[in-house]
């Protein structure tokens, strides 16, 4: 089937994609023009904490599961069997820590942002710069997720690549500008409905075009795509149960705990019960979500197995050619691919908007008028929205799986994020010298590890869903041979990427501690060497960096000062852990 000649799309299907455009625009008028009307920040960022865990939980799915992963996941499972599907392990200590340790600090500090608590915890250039990487990673993230679904739409049937990427960016903008999070939110709720319709049609037309439950599953036993239990503890094994289900609970508290995005919608809740509900809320969804794609995938490899050849966009060649000729039934796929990306994309706006407005403008104008503040963070989604436009583009130099893209950006920058935060929560005697040096020395560590391994990539083929035209028959060849095992650096530039998120987040809460100790039971060592090492910058700025600690102080009074917090109930305080 020649993808350009092909009539893919009958007019019930634009009709159905233009539904859901309309549907989220509807949404965020909806919220434009009722309630507070979206004239405070209170109700623009969170919603005037108003919301029940129902739709919190569906919101958290859909913030970090896009269409990088309705794409993405079928593709790894086609190529490399179901190991992945481990990674649904890591779902239950990554949602149980943020249920009991993450949501009740940030819930009893009464945060807008997640990083209001870096300031309390340690001072406010250590939520500064906390910040600055969260812009930095969503702002990627969000140019991934905008242009995965129409790069691969656009190969398969033409559909018009920047004209898609345009609608989608401006109609997710306008609704994120003019609903806030209560819009974001219930347009969430709506798209993570038809997320799992669309991607339940291809499973059930495709087991019923490939000969059925039976036939499809011989099919993938026969061509050994069921991974067994893989033990191996090598590091540098790309999926192996401890990568998967151990690496993947740092992924996870990287995204569920300390990420603005779903940190937002816990504090958006009306209770803290309410907000550990939706946490507890997530878990079956987000199964259902990872079992849907990776059944996709399997059924994918049925229908193709004696084909064995494999390229970028076979999922959306797959769907395609399952539901071509069922009026409707593309439009729904396609509706679904884009309310995967809407949803995500949303999320990350208002997120963005909020910390830039909560960490980096109202302190700097705290007499701001509610009104103009408002108005603010209204032009901040904007920006971002067409700054994500642009990250778009960027994205299209990048050429790796979207998945792994998606996957290493998390690791990369969230892992030091969550070692940041983890650092304060769990180390009291860490100071905010040692937390800065941690995120910076951890942030460092981890691009030159990423770029490391990308520069290094061995020289076996590349796997198949990195678009190599190689035959699995290949590609099994390749594997068979066993390659030099690599040594020393090469060693370091082949570790799993599913373990970046653990190593950064262990790198910064080790030099946060080395550096913490060193600058506060001998506050004498670093602070001339700071001094040095900054000579270079004007005395009054010199002084505002080095001493970010009053070092005159000792561990205890500090932790006494930040430990405490406000009382849940009046006249309690409570001593947090
Ligand atoms: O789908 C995306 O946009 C990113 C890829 C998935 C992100 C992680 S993987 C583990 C967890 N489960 C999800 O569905 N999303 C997150
Ligand atoms: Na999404």
């Amino acid at each position: 089937m020649d993808p350009s000649d092909q009539k893919f799309f009958t007019v019930i299907d634009y009709v159905i994609f233009a539904v859901l455009l309309a549907a989220s625009m509807g949404i965020g008028l909806y919220y434009a023009l009722s309630g507070g009307r979206q004239r405070t920040t209170q109700e623009f960022l969170m919603a005037d904490r108003s919301m029940g865990c129902l739709p919190v939980s569906l919101s958290l799915i859909a913030s970090f599961q896009s269409a990088v992963a309705i794409i993405g996941v079928p593709a790894e499972i086609y190529t490399h069997g179901t190991q992945y599907w481990f990674i649904g392990c890591a779902y239950i200590l990554g949602l149980f820590i943020p249920a009991h340790i993450f949501i009740p600090v940030f819930y009893r500090l009464r945060v807008s942002s997640a990083y209001q608590y870096l300031e309390l915890r340690f001072s406010k250039a250590v939520r500064i710069c906390g910040t600055f990487t969260f812009i930095f990673q969503m702002v990627i993230y969000m140019g991934v997720c905008v242009y995965t679904p129409a790069f691969a739409l656009n190969a398969v049937t033409g559909f018009e690549l920047w004209g898609t990427v345009l609608a989608t960016g401006l109609v997710c903008t306008l609704y994120t500008t003019l609903g806030g999070l209560k819009a974001v939110i219930w347009t969430d709720v709506f798209q993570t409905v038809v997320m799992f319709a669309g991607q339940l049609a291809v499973i059930v037309v495709g087991v019923q075009k490939t000969g059925g439950v039976a036939d499809v599953w011989r099919k993938v036993w026969e061509g050994n795509r069921i991974s067994g239990l893989d033990l191996n503890p090598d590091p540098t094994e790309r999926h192996t149960f401890w990568t998967l289900g151990v690496g993947g609970v740092f992924l996870m508290l990287s995204l569920y705990g300390v990420n603005q995005a779903q940190v937002q919608r816990y504090l958006s809740s009306r209770t803290e019960k309410e907000a550990v509900r939706s946490c507890y809320m997530v878990f079956p969804s987000l199964q259902l979500a990872l079992a849907l794609s990776c059944v996709m995938g399997l059924v994918m490899f049925a229908r193709y197995y004696m084909f064995i050849v494999c390229f970028p966009q076979m999922v959306i060649y797959f769907v395609m050619d399952m539901l071509h000729g069922l009026p409707g039934l593309p439009g729904l796929f396609i509706a679904c691919l884009f309310s995967a990306a809407l949803s995500t994309i949303s999320s990350a706006f208002n997120s963005l908007a909020t910390v830039t407005m909560e960490d980096l403008i109202k302190p700097q104008y705290p007499a701001m008028t509610e009104a103009r503040a408002t108005l603010l963070s209204k032009v901040l989604a904007m920006s971002y929205g067409l700054l994500c436009l642009a990250m778009a583009y960027l994205t299209h130099l990048m050429g790796d799986s979207v998945l792994q893209v998606a996957l290493k950006i998390f690791g990369m920058v969230g892992g030091p994020i969550l070692g940041l935060f983890c650092l304060g929560m769990f180390f009291p005697w860490a100071n905010s010298i040692g937390a800065l040096v941690g995120l910076c020395a951890g942030l460092v560590v981890a691009f030159w590890l990423g770029i490391g391994s990308i520069l290094n990539r061995s020289t076996r083929p590349l796997p198949l869903e990195c678009g190599t035209n190689a035959t699995i028959a290949i590609q099994t060849a390749f594997n068979n041979t066993t390659l030099s095992q690599p040594s020393g650096l090469k060693r370091f530039y082949s570790l799993s990427y599913m373990w970046y998120s653990g190593f950064n987040c262990t790198t910064v809460i080790l030099i946060g501690l080395i550096i913490s100790f060193l600058t506060d039971v001998m506050p004498g060592t670093l602070y001339p060497l700071l001094g040095k090492l900054f000579c270079f910058l004007p005395e009054h700025l010199k002084k505002k960096l080095c001493c970010v600690t009053p070092l005159g102080q000792t561990v205890s009074e500090r932790i006494d000062l930040i430990m405490v917090v406000q009382p849940c109930n009046p006249g309690e305080t409570e001593m947090m852990f």
